[in-house]
């Protein structure tokens, strides 16, 4: 897609894949052993366009914003949870920053678009692009322009990390009715219906589960005709997911590895690869949600996620967590013998 707005990406250049490939196959292990760490690996290597990448301080970006569509009834809680969550990432107590601090992410909360005025503070990137998101149902939830101007900010944020050094890159959300809009844009996309993505959420009941499918179903009717990924973004999404789905991009466009969180993070990546499919080179897939539709969103891409621990939380939980397994993947890599280095016998 041409958009100036709208980072471009460059597929990986493959040329080097078959030489990291020899160096993790000659390591001292039966060849494949280290299953998915070799793929990590061999990602990271062809990215970072090294046969020695390394993993350099890691940024977690937790985007906020509100939600119109709580007003149908759509969460089990209040929207004024998003502001009293962001209050938490700041004050440290919040699952998010338990993780972050044990392995070794710099964290940032992002105000996307929160229905709130926060004070400053150290951790606190302002990036309202409004108050929240309209009623999607009524109207589409931001204009184009609103979208793309998510883009431009999150882009410059992805920048800054980079020149803070960080060359992974992971993104967490926060937005209290944003399972029904990353439910809606996966129905959008993969041509599903509302139960076939609509799940649990923040603890749903069955009855709200259906209203969200519900509301799905309505919106996906109303929204027919659209077919451009921005358009079918600005119409259906959230700000965060739209800061997230332009984070994504530039970060890939930036070379840098993007570490993919749960259910709604993974819907900004839907949008991502309707807009520039490339970015999936730049991906690994951290957890496999409990969140019902992150399963089919997965088989999607056909991913592997790294860790499945029954997680269903969101704010770049899964993602800091699997740091450490990333972190795994390089060390192999850089620290094991060779079976030649390593004086020891090959098999036939
Ligand atoms: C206390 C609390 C902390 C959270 N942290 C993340 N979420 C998660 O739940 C929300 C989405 O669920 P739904 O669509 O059902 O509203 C998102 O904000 C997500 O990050 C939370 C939810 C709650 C209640
Ligand atoms: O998987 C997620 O990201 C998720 C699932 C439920 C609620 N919030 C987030």
């Amino acid at each position: 897609m041409n958009h100036t707005s709208i980072p471009t990406v460059s597929p990986l250049n493959l040329e080097s894949k078959a030489a990291i490939q020899h160096k993790i196959d000659q390591k001292i292990k039966p060849v494949g052993s280290l299953g998915l760490l070799e793929s990590i690996a061999l990602k990271v290597a062809l990215i970072q366009e090294t046969e020695a990448p390394e993993i350099s301080n890691p940024h977690l970006f937790v985007f906020a914003a509100d939600h119109g569509i709580t007003a149908e009834g759509v969460s089990p809680f209040p929207s004024e949870v998003t502001p009293q969550m962001v209050l938490n990432f700041l004050s440290g107590g919040a699952g998010i920053n338990a993780f972050a601090n044990r392995h070794g992410w710099s964290l940032k909360v992002v105000d996307a678009g929160v229905n709130f005025d926060f004070e400053a503070h150290p951790l606190l990137v302002d990036a309202k692009v409004k108050k929240g998101t309209g009623n999607f149902l009524k109207a589409p939830a931001m204009s184009e322009s609103e979208c793309l101007s998510a883009f431009v900010k999150a882009s410059a944020l992805v920048q800054e990390a980079k020149e803070a050094g960080a060359n992974t890159i992971a993104f967490g959300e926060m937005g209290i009715g944003n399972t029904t809009t990353a439910s809606l844009l996966m129905a959008k996309v993969l041509g599903l219906s509302g139960t076939e993505c609509a799940g649990k959420g923040t603890g749903a009941n069955e009855a709200i589960v259906a209203r969200k499918a519900e509301v799905i179903d309505l919106a996906l009717e109303k929204y027919a005709d659209l077919k451009d990924p921005l358009a079918i973004l600005s119409a259906m999404g959230g700000l965060e997911i739209a800061m997230v789905c332009g984070a994504m991009l530039e970060a890939a466009a930036q070379r840098m590895l993007i570490v993919v969180d749960g259910f709604i993070i993974t819907s900004a990546l839907l949008m991502a690869e309707q807009l520039c499919p490339e970015v999936l080179d730049y991906c690994v897939f951290a957890h496999q949600s409990n969140e019902q539709g992150h399963q089919k969103m997965l088989k999607h891409f056909n991913a592997t996620p790294i860790l499945q621990l029954g997680l269903r939380l969101g704010e770049g939980t899964g993602a800091a967590l699997a740091l450490p397994m990333i972190q795994s993947a390089v060390d192999f890599l850089n620290q094991m013998n060779s079976f030649e280095t390593g004086g020891v016998a090959t098999g036939e």
